[in-house]
């Protein structure tokens, strides 16, 4: 993502993260005791900042790293089972990806019960597709004779899966260069689409065009907004209107910079 001004302010305001120019944003999701933070410690060794998210009592940690002469600020969001946000820790993780916009949200997975685990990556691949599969605890499963296809779940997933036993450090570097390879557009990430009954897809179908005219579509995937309506979630609505006010002011600022 390029930075500007309104990006960076969002971050701050809305998040409480300070981010500086050309910096690259990822995000790290997972279900609670996956390793999410083990990650996070192996990537940025002791560069971090710990705190409260604004104006909530869960816990808030950012990092930076440099590989390959760039910049990256890595945020550690609340371990969560879902981000259909029924909770406070729900509704941080799902806010960050959709309007903090990262440049990669790498979910972290649980090796030893990857089909409970992959609910929230199938969640985070409706709303983008900058996503990166980190399988984690490999070493636990081996000990349970547990062995994961990982070209096989590359391939139904249509997005880069990474595996990792973070506490030793293994498979850190392979994270690292997955991560260079999606933000320089050089990985063809097609994440699966969840399909849904026939009665909600045809739905669906009738709902889209009316939301893709209200051109929310520029930053949030549509049909991930229109499951979102379907499910009458008024706070992600109230949200939608809380940024897109922000997105209004970022194209006048656009604007009167090019009349200048
Ligand atoms: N054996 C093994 N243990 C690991 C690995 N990664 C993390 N752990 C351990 O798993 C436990 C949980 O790790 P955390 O990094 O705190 O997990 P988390 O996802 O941040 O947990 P929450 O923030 O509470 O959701 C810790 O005891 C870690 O040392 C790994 O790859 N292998
Ligand atoms: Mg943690």
């Amino acid at each position: 993502m390029q930075f500007d001004v309104t990006h960076g302010r969002i971050l701050r305001e809305h998040f409480g993260i300070t981010s500086k120019e050309g910096q690259i944003v990822i995000a790290l999701a997972g279900n609670p005791n996956v390793g999410k933070s083990t990650v996070f410690n192996a990537l940025t060794g002791l560069r971090q900042h710990t705190g409260n998210w604004p104006g909530k009592t869960v816990d808030h940690a950012q990092g930076t790293f440099s590989y390959r002469d760039k910049s990256f600020l890595l945020v550690d969001l609340p371990g969560t089972y879902s981000i259909l946000a029924h909770t406070v820790e729900e509704e941080i993780a799902r806010d960050f990806i959709c309007f903090g916009k990262p440049d990669v949200t790498v979910v972290v997975l649980d090796a030893t019960s990857l089909e409970r685990n992959l609910n929230l990556a199938l969640q985070v691949m409706e709303i983008t597709s900058q996503v990166i599969v980190c399988v984690n605890l490999i070493d636990e499963a081996q000990k349970k004779k547990i062995s994961v296809d990982f070209t096989g779940l590359e391939q139904e997933l249509g997005v880069p899966v990474v595996a990792t036993a973070a506490r030793q450090g293994k498979g850190i570097n392979d994270l690292r260069e997955k991560v260079c390879q999606v933000v320089q557009g050089l990985s063809q990430n097609r994440p699966r689409q969840v399909r849904y009954s026939q009665e909600i897809e045809a739905t669906l179908e009738n709902l889209l065009p009316k939301i893709e005219g209200l051109g929310l579509g520029k930053f949030l995937n549509p049909r991930w907004v229109a499951l979102r309506f379907l499910d009458g979630d008024q706070k992600l609505i109230q949200n939608i209107a809380r940024h897109l006010e922000l997105q209004s002011e970022k194209s006048m600022i656009r604007e009167a910079k090019a009349a200048q």
